[in-house]
């Protein structure tokens, strides 16, 4: 610590190096999961399916919403968006 930070301040610093770790591993995986959704987009319409599959769209917003509340459930939608790109 020196002459003018506290104990607080070296504490939020700390805080926020875990932070910063949380969001480097939140975009790691927002950019993986992008990658696997196109994966099973390209594949599925490949043999001839649709683009999209809404009931599972469902179930994915539902664990989100179940998770973490109507918060959740946007975030879900937010991944499933990214995903689409144009349709
Ligand atoms: C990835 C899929 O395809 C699309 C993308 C989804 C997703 O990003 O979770 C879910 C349903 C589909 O609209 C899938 O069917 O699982």
């Amino acid at each position: 610590m020196n002459a003018t930070s506290t104990p607080a301040d070296e504490r939020i610093a700390e805080l926020r190096g875990e932070i910063d770790a949380c969001d480097a591993e939140l975009i790691r995986l927002v950019q993986r999961r992008l990658a696997v959704s196109q994966e099973i987009g390209q594949l599925r319409r490949d043999s001839g399916g649709t683009r999209l599959s809404l009931a599972r769209e469902q179930q994915v917003i539902a664990r989100f919403q179940d998770a973490l509340g109507a918060d959740g459930a946007a975030l879900g939608m937010m991944l499933l968006r990214q995903g689409r790109g144009r349709l």
